[in-house]
């Protein structure tokens, strides 16, 4: 079992690259099936989940190769599977395939979806969206089949009753080849969305809206890439490192980033009293002076995202006062508060908040990464720490960050992954 062995405390300095988001790249991946031709994607990230994804198109028969940061998919020779179990369960994003393999075949059986345990995920918004648009779906006991109707799908009013990120994109995947316009409304207005509708209208689907809360999507017959595409930033491995550099940086530059994505979580830093400059591209941060406690509410984009509580948490534990944060998307997200206690936080759970005050001594622990943005969390508090962390589960992490024990030794961090028992 491989773990992640840091020795804290020591300073950082340097400059990182971001690479290609994840919660891009875990749907444009599925949703390339789409395409009667090739296609590339380029900025893909070095990350578990996108191995995860190759090793599903293979169960269908869709090749794909993945050289420096190029991945190709072709699905030319595609062929109708079930997938029931298997890798399926070994990432949330599996369950985008519902909605490419409705869209490509009409038919879909897919077992439930893994990721992260951060409280209860549902997916009865997915269901409705395809019922709406005219599908049958049936749930044998945490398998899913869903049909289209003999005359295929039609397009639909949907109102969802969240503005879930999963849905909207599930909803766009099966409406793309859909008869007629779908209208989704109250649709989810991540980054992420934007992401993907320019990579089917790149391949000829009429999707317009995306970014907003009203998606329109005019069905059309058929998908085929033309062009590659390059994967917009990871907005939530950017936040992670500006957490980082600004509890241990001595001068880190994050480059590669769509700093407009940041904004919410940027206005946090500065709140906080973080000196930055951000520029086109690309933000410094100076080594930080005394800092100020902050609340924090996630919420759905442009609010502050629930993927960046846990990494900013470390941070928090630097500033004097009491902060609280309270996660609206995710209430029950706070498995790695007691795997910080145990480094020496002062910090705890009340009614579904964080209650956090100043930590000045976090000291290294043997703690473990329940999920991605815990782990996350737990690292940065690693590297802070004086003496050692070992952080269990450690896959977890690298399901999500790319390159990571690679672009924080290359900020001078002492940091290894170890086969340990
Ligand atoms: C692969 C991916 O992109 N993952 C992201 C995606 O997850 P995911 O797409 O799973 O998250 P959603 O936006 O769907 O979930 C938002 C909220 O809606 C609820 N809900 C959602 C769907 C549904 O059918 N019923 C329902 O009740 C969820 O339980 C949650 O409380 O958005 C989350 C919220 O920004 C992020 O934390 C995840 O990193
Ligand atoms: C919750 C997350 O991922 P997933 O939806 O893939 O479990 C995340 O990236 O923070």
């Amino acid at each position: 079992m491989e773990k992640m062995l840091i020795h804290g405390g020591k300073r950082l300095a340097g400059e990182v690259v971001i690479g290609g988001a994840k919660n891009s790249t875990v749907a444009l991946i599925p949703a390339a099936i789409l395409s009667r031709t090739p296609v590339v994607l380029d900025g893909v990230p070095h990350i578990q989940d996108v191995y995860n994804l190759m090793s599903i198109l293979g169960e269908m028969n869709v090749k794909s190769d993945f050289t420096g940061n190029i991945l190709k998919i072709d699905p030319t020779a595609i062929v109708k599977t079930d997938l029931p179990d298997g890798k399926i369960k070994s990432l949330r994003a599996s369950y985008y395939f519902m909605g490419a393999m409705l869209g490509r075949f009409g038919h879909a059986v897919i077992g439930m979806p893994g990721g992260d345990d951060i409280g209860p995920r549902p997916i009865d918004q997915h269901v409705n969206g395809f019922e709406a648009l005219g599908a049958h779906v049936i749930d044998h006991n945490g398998l899913i089949e869903i049909n289209a109707p003999k005359e295929g799908l039609h397009g639909a009013r949907i109102f969802l009753d969240m503005a879930s990120v999963g849905a909207t994109i599930n909803i766009i995947l099966a409406a793309v080849t859909a008869k007629g316009q779908t209208v989704i409304e109250n649709a989810a207005k991540e980054p992420e969305i934007i992401d993907l509708a320019t990579y089917l209208n790149n391949m000829g689907a009429t999707i317009r809206g995306a970014g907003t809360e009203t998606i329109r999507i005019s069905g059309v017959e058929q998908l085929a890439a033309h062009n590659a595409h390059t994967i917009i930033p990871d907005r939530i491995e950017a936040g992670t490192y500006l957490s980082l550099a600004a509890a241990m940086g001595e001068g880190i530059m994050v480059r590669n980033v769509i700093t407009e994505h940041l904004d919410a979580f940027l206005a946090k830093l500065e709140e906080m009293g973080v000196t930055m400059e951000v520029g086109e591209d690309s933000i410094f941060v100076y080594p930080s002076g005394e800092l100020k406690m902050v609340q924090v509410k996630t919420n759905t984009y442009p609010g502050l995202a629930t993927d960046l509580q846990q990494p900013l948490t470390p941070l928090m534990l630097t500033a004097h006062g009491e902060g609280r944060i309270i996660d609206t998307i995710y209430p029950k997200r706070t498995r790695h508060v007691p795997e910080l206690v145990k480094m020496g936080a002062d910090i705890h759970v009340e009614n579904d908040q964080i209650i956090i005050h100043h930590s000045p001594d976090l000291h290294g622990a043997d703690v473990v990464a329940e999920e991605i943005r815990g782990g996350a969390c737990l690292m940065v508090a690693g590297l802070m720490a004086s003496g050692d962390t070992v952080i269990s589960k450690v896959d977890n992490i690298l399901r999500g960050y790319d390159r990571v024990v690679m672009k924080l030794k290359a900020l001078g961090a002492d940091v290894e992954l170890l086969d340990l028992p």
